[in-house]
């Protein structure tokens, strides 16, 4: 099976929440919350993919993007790669630009959204690195 290269990013603001949008219900994984990203075009690197995702779904230029974790997910007909970033410096105010609604969520609320199957070590890495940033 073919798998899809997919770059993500975890963007949070300076009173830790998350940034999410929703998928639109025509796509696959559709009616869902997500990250926003999207899939790595060839000859792109995946920071590059990342950057372009954020600039055309969200409106967001990243400062500085950190690798959080990488996962790869079968979804039957289709198995996914994705490469997750933490990013907590960017430039701009996030916009729904693809006409998807999006929000800004704390932690607590980030746990309880529907979000693609792929999603769920995702939300436990981000739990885990606020909790962390919180005690220091
Ligand atoms: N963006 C994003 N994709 C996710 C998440 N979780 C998850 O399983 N995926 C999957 C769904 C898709 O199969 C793939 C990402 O594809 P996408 O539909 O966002 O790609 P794209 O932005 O390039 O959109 P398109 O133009 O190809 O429709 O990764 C997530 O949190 N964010
Ligand atoms: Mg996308």
């Amino acid at each position: 099976m073919q798998s899809i290269q997919v770059a993500i990013g975890v963007v949070v603001n300076e009173k830790g929440e998350i940034l999410v949008a929703l998928r639109d219900p025509a796509q696959e994984q559709g009616g869902l919350w997500e990250f926003p990203g999207g899939k790595v075009e060839p000859g792109e690197q995946t920071t590059q993919a990342l950057a372009r995702e954020l600039a055309e779904e969200v409106g967001l230029e990243i400062e500085q993007a950190e690798p959080l974790l990488s996962l790869s997910h079968d979804y039957g007909e289709r198995r996914v790669e994705l490469a997750i970033f933490w990013i907590a410096r960017f430039r701009g105010q996030a916009r729904a630009n693809e006409g998807n609604p999006i929000r800004w969520v704390s932690p607590q609320t980030l746990t309880g959204l529907a979000m693609p199957a792929a999603n769920q070590p995702i939300v436990s890495a981000v739990l885990v690195r606020l909790a962390a940033e919180a005690a220091r």
